[in-house]
């Protein structure tokens, strides 16, 4: 890691990296960045458009390439990446090589109802998916990448995150 602090949050769709980055980066006073915003800003173009369009693989290629310009700024920041970030192109060495990473581990079964709400519909790994078959799909989402994220330097479980906790895990993990 350099003098920047660069806090980089990973886990499972619906996880709350975005909402929970949010309110880090509001705690820490840092600039809050979310990786599929920075994609969709870069490429023009909304993620389910891409993943229709031109397929996962053009996604993630496209995803490496806005994670390492925001893990090379010269600035401290929160991220806020994509649930499959951390599990391609070697992505989880580029995020602890600059950063510290978060692991938010929450319960499948809550992360399950945040994503069947109708509102939630637009992702296009659950779209037209029922509860039942989000959980399944999460359950077997976990066991493929559950390998990358417990490479993450923090992990905080549960479901409901505090900043000041993690605060105080970032301190010793500066320290240390
Ligand atoms: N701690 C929480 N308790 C309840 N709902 C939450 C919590 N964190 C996030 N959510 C909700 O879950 C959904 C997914 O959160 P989001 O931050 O977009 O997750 P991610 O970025 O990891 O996919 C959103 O509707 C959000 O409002
Ligand atoms: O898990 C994944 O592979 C994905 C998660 C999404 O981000 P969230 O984790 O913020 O939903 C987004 O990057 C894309 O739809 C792919
Ligand atoms: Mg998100």
């Amino acid at each position: 890691m350099n003098d920047f602090l660069k806090v980089v949050l990973v886990g499972l769709p619906g996880s709350g990296k975005s909402t929970f980055g949010r309110q880090l980066a509001t705690a820490l006073d840092f600039p809050y960045y979310d990786l599929d915003q920075l994609i969709e800003k870069k490429f023009q173009m909304k993620i389910p458009d891409i993943f229709n369009d031109f397929g996962e693989g053009r996604f993630r290629e496209w995803e490496t390439e806005t994670l390492i310009e925001v893990m090379s700024s010269q600035e401290s920041l929160v991220l806020a990446s994509g649930g499959g970030c951390p599990c391609f192109n070697d992505n989880m060495d580029i995020i602890n090589k600059q950063g510290a990473s978060v692991y938010l581990d929450v319960p499948l079964e809550e992360i399950s109802e945040r994503l069947s709400l109708p509102k939630l519909q637009h992702r296009p790994m659950f779209k037209d998916l029922g509860h039942g078959e989000i959980t399944l799909k999460l359950k077997s989402l976990l066991a493929d990448r559950e390998f990358y994220y417990d490479q993450a330097k923090i992990k905080l479980s549960g479901g409901d995150f505090s900043t000041e906790l993690l605060m105080s895990e970032l301190i010793k993990l500066i320290k240390n």
